[in-house]
């Protein structure tokens, strides 16, 4: 699955909450192998950059304005420069959990980098981030077809199997990384923020979310449960 298009519920859902929030954050946690492409991938989504050109103030931060319903939303990624293995760090376990949507990103260029991911989702992720969305994306897709150790393929049934979107990107030529793809990443982290929407007969599956986050909205008992939450979140 490389795309989902949110029904018309949900976009009614989205555009609910984020009226009533004036502006929201969006954190998004960045996961993957050193050398993946990570960076680069966050330089050409946040700043355009292309490929060639390097970030001075570059610390692994990067935060945007994206445009969902036409409401300003700011999303906001961290990840962690450099570091080989990072199911052994702390600090892993911590953004995580902060994490409100996920990045895992691989290589198509490198096998171990997407094999980091399996360990990376199983070692970091729990309970608590069940429902949040997930993207598996595959950069450096620009590479020429006998470079690839790993299929889009692989990639995507991987994606599936953690219940994540997949994605194939590029930051040398901008695929997948445009102002759209990141408008619509906020959209359904944004929807799995509203919680405990009412099943009704019927469902619809947001990308990222497993079986029990697939749900269809009540607009009525939606609108008292973004009341609700706003209630509890200016407390
Ligand atoms: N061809 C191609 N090369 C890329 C792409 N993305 C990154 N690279 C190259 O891959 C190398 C690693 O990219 P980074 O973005 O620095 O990787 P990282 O995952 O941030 O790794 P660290 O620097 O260790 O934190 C650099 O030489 C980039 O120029 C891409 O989409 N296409």
């Amino acid at each position: 699955m490389t795309h989902t298009s949110m029904t018309a519920e949900q976009n009614a859902a989205v555009r609910e909450y984020l009226i009533e929030k004036k502006l929201s954050t969006v954190k998004m946690t960045v996961l993957g192998r050193f050398l993946s492409g990570r960076r680069k991938l966050l330089q050409r989504l946040t700043l355009g950059l292309p490929l060639e050109l390097y970030d001075p103030s570059e610390n692994g931060e990067h935060r945007m304005i994206v445009h969902v319903k036409t409401h300003p939303v700011i999303l906001d990624f961290s990840m962690r420069l450099g570091n080989e293995w990072p199911v052994q760090d702390p600090w892993h376990h911590q953004i995580v959990q902060q994490g409100e949507g996920f990045l895992l990103v691989y290589d198509v260029t490198d096998r171990a980098s997407f094999e980091l991911l399996h360990g990376i989702h199983s070692e970091l992720f729990g309970p608590t981030e069940e429902g949040k969305p997930l993207w598996v994306l595959a950069t450096k897709t620009d590479q020429p077809q006998q470079k690839w150790v790993v299929s889009n393929q692989e990639g995507e049934e991987f994606s599936k199997s953690i219940g994540a979107t997949f994605r194939s990107v590029s930051a040398h030529t901008g695929e997948g990384l445009g102002k759209v793809d990141a408008a619509d990443m906020a959209s359904w982290v944004i929807l799995s923020k509203i919680p405990k929407p009412v099943e009704t007969e019927g469902s619809s599956k947001a990308p990222g979310a497993n079986t029990a986050q697939t749900r269809r909205f009540s607009l009525h008992s939606l609108r008292n449960k973004v009341n609700r939450l706003l209630h509890k979140e200016t407390k």
